[in-house]
């Protein structure tokens, strides 16, 4: 299907109006690109065009080039279609033209669509409008000359920021730069965009050509200083990409040789980085997280959202203040029960300090402060839930207290209301098992800290209403979370596909391997943390009790290691004593302990799984593979019996719940990057030297054995369905 085109409409005044439609955001697909060769060579013709602006449609100027386009361009390895944009389109047809242009811009400018404003000789903006050169999170660089306009408009400095950070700016601090010539009212984009190109026309205005552009440009010495500490600083934020790098590169290749020699650069590296695994990889994290609020057999149904306005939160320790505080932040308000005066006290104290720390870093002024804390209300009985929306009950993981508290909730809520349960590991059955109206039960699982982490996994059992799901669906959306709607498991998705992580890491230590050597390599290959810094973070506690819930479901894969019981026997809990793998000082700052050794030994000589008693050796590829294989297989088995309804939403989760790095795409993505196959077979010699827990599942093995993809639709003949 053809996607998106271009209108030409010739005004009395002279000023031909280009406008892109392609809804909903005005990407830059191909045919818009013929379109746009197509009008404009018509307007430069035509003698009653005096000068020219471009446009797009509805209430956004161009979310880019179009990314759906990208991934066609990387999965067939044809990059003809596009690679006379940049020079022949941009620079010589529209940039180098007889007859100036201006762009009108409204909503957002991003990537390619920024670049096409750049390439005109001015640009007027509507207030509140979004510009920047995002194209660094999707794994390439900008390739229509972003890397050569945007620091001949803003200087260096702030183009490298502006690209190497992703982040957009507003149409206000983008007139500041010079980045947009004049901000006017949104409904005088067009009238006052069509007489500043006629002003060019006829000399009143500066005709201005970006590229041959140097005044912004640093002096050649300072500017190389720039791009060497950029470089630095690249390298240690993102030591596993070359994408940004690469960008600077080109950026440098126009400072120091022109604009043009720039371009030609930018081209090539361009090039080299949209087939890159990285950029399909973020491509591929890009679709796979919109993909999430499409679900099938729920979301097309045509069933409308009942917006919460309200929502009840039972308990106010660390989860439920955190839900608290993301309701409130999104300006929904929040009633939050405690079962006495001073737990209730902790918790509203602890909503507060979540919002205080907003303020202190200067993303919240005191005024939205009281605002947004004037939302919270404060309770010691359910009456205050007689009008909420949505219940989420977030108390200590027992099963008897949390049928106790939904029945009390089926008395009290109004009939509409959802009653979800913010568990990590209870069966949503049981737990909803004493009430009548068992439709109305969902998981709304958090990740902690709940208000910061952007995964919220909604768990769906048999009974639960599609209404119920739509109504999450949308709370999710509304505290801006990234919502994915999982079966009914013990672990649910997330922690589920998870939990051979720190299984393996634990045997890799009896293995002999040493947990600051293992947590530097997990951290190396991407991971915000090793799994015994996150284990430090959790808590023992939490963590040992999590692998008791999986030694009961899940005996064979469960590694049982003596490590946790022997660190905790000397009050060594983690993090919240200060003392766990790593020892803490007051700034939290972690440093690996020597007196660990004596537990590892210990641990070590009690499992006795080291071949003749010494220690194996593995690199640090070697390590990767036995921890995170186990969980590629966890996944496997997820897919298998229908926990998540695509593998995309495994991908997403893996990224957002457990911070999968997103350029590896996901778990199941980076599985399929590696081959089923050669997963399959280390698993199984793994498996052979050291147990059942490294045993290939049947899906793994089905995949292996037929070279079909791991993220394929699993025959619903092999598929136990949770969903
Ligand atoms: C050569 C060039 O230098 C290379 C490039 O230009 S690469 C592209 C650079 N542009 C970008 O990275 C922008 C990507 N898009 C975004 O950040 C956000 O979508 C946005 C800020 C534009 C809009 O956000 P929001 O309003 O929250 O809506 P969002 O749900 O994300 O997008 C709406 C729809 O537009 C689609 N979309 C957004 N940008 C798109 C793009 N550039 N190409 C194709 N589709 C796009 C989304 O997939 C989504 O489709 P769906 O409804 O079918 O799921």
């Amino acid at each position: 299907m053809e996607r998106g085109h271009v209108e030409l409409e010739v005004c009395p005044d002279g000023v031909a109006v280009i406008t892109i439609c392609n809804p909903p955001v005005n990407s830059l697909a191909i045919p818009v690109f013929w379109g746009l060769k197509e009008k404009y060579e018509e307007a430069l013709k035509r003698d009653d065009v005096k000068a020219i602006v471009i446009t797009g449609a509805g209430d956004k100027f161009s979310g880019g080039f179009d990314i759906i386009s990208m991934e066609a361009i990387q999965k067939n390895g044809d990059l003809s279609q596009i690679s006379w944009v940049s020079v022949d389109l941009k620079t010589i047809l529209i940039e180098g033209a007889r007859k100036p242009s201006v762009a009108a811009i409204q909503g957002l400018a991003l990537g390619g669509g920024l670049e096409l404003a750049m390439c005109c000789h001015a640009r007027v903006a509507a207030p509140k409008a979004q510009l920047g050169l995002p194209e660094l999170q999707l794994g390439v660089i900008p390739g229509g000359g972003g890397t050569q306009r945007l620091p001949r408009l803003v200087g260096l400095s702030k183009a490298i920021e502006m690209m190497l950070t992703s982040k957009p700016v507003s149409s206000e601090e983008a007139k500041e730069l010079g980045l947009v010539d004049a901000i006017v009212p949104a409904k005088e984009l067009l009238p006052a965009a069509r007489q500043w190109a006629l002003a060019i026309a006829s000399f009143q205005k500066p005709w201005t050509i970006t590229l041959h552009k140097t005044d912004q440009l640093e002096p050649l010495g300072e500017a190389r200083e720039i791009l060497k500490f950029a470089r630095e600083q690249t390298m240690i934020r993102a030591p596993n990409l070359s994408h940004p790098l690469k960008c600077l590169d080109a950026v440098e290749e126009g400072i120091v040789s022109g604009g043009l020699a720039g371009l030609y650069k930018e081209g090539e590296v361009f090039k080299e980085c949209v087939f890159s695994d990285t950029a399909k990889s973020l491509v591929h994290v890009f679709f796979a997280q919109r993909a999430t609020a499409k679900v099938k057999g729920i979301t097309d149904r045509g069933l409308k959202p009942r917006s919460a306005r309200k929502v009840g939160v039972v308990g106010g320790g660390l989860m439920g203040s955190g839900i608290a505080t993301a309701c409130i932040l999104n300006g929904i308000q929040v009633a939050i029960k405690e079962v006495n005066a001073d737990f209730l006290q902790a918790g509203i104290d602890r909503v507060k300090a979540n919002l205080q720390s907003r303020v202190k870093k200067g993303k919240m002024s005191e005024e939205k402060f009281k605002k947004t804390l004037a939302l919270l209300k404060g309770t010691l009985d359910y009456n205050d839930f007689k009008d909420a929306d949505i219940v989420i009950e977030a108390v200590i993981e027992k099963l008897p207290l949390k049928q106790q508290i939904f029945s009390d909730l089926e008395k009290i809520c109004p009939p509409t209301c959802v009653l979800a349960s913010n568990t990590s590991t209870i069966d949503l059955n049981l737990i909803g098992e004493k009430i009548t109206a068992r439709d109305r039960v969902a998981g709304a699982h958090f990740f902690s800290p709940a208000h910061v982490m952007p995964l919220f996994e909604i768990i769906r059992t048999s009974n639960t209403a599609p209404q119920v799901l739509i109504d999450l669906l949308d709370f999710g959306k509304k505290i801006k979370k990234v919502p994915v709607v999982v079966g009914n498991c013990p672990g649910f998705a997330v922690n589920r596909t998870f939990f051979p992580y720190t299984q393996a890491s634990l045997l890799l230590v009896d293995l002999g391997l040493d947990v600051y050597r293992i947590d530097r390599i997990v951290a190396g290959f991407g991971m915000p943390m090793g799994p015994f810094r996150l284990a430090d973070l959790v808590g023992f506690e939490v963590g040992l009790a999590s692998g008791m819930t999986y030694l009961e479901v899940y005996p064979d894969r469960v590694y049982k290691s003596m490590l946790f019981p022997l660190l905790m026997e000397d009050k060594r809990l983690g993090e919240k004593t200060r003392k766990g793998f790593y020892v803490y000082d007051d700034r939290r700052k972690a440093k690996p302990d020597p007196e660990v050794r004596k537990y590892l030994d210990k641990s070590r000589s009690l499992s006795g799984v080291m071949p003749n008693n010494k220690p194996i050796v593995l690199s640090d590829e070697e390590v990767i593979e036995v921890i995170f294989f186990p969980v590629v297989n966890e996944a496997c088995r997820v897919l298998e019996e229908g926990v998540v309804s695509k593998a995309s939403d495994l991908d997403v989760a893996s990224v957002m719940g457990m911070g999968f790095p997103p350029y590896r795409g996901g778990i199941v993505f980076w599985a399929d990057l590696i081959g089923a196959k050669r997963i399959a077979t280390r698993l199984n010699q793994l498996s052979k030297a050291y147990g059942d827990f490294f045993k290939p599942c049947t899906w793994l093995e089905h995949c292996a054995a037929t070279g079909q993809p791991l993220r394929s639709p699993v025959e619903s003949s092999k598929v136990k369905s949770r969903l």
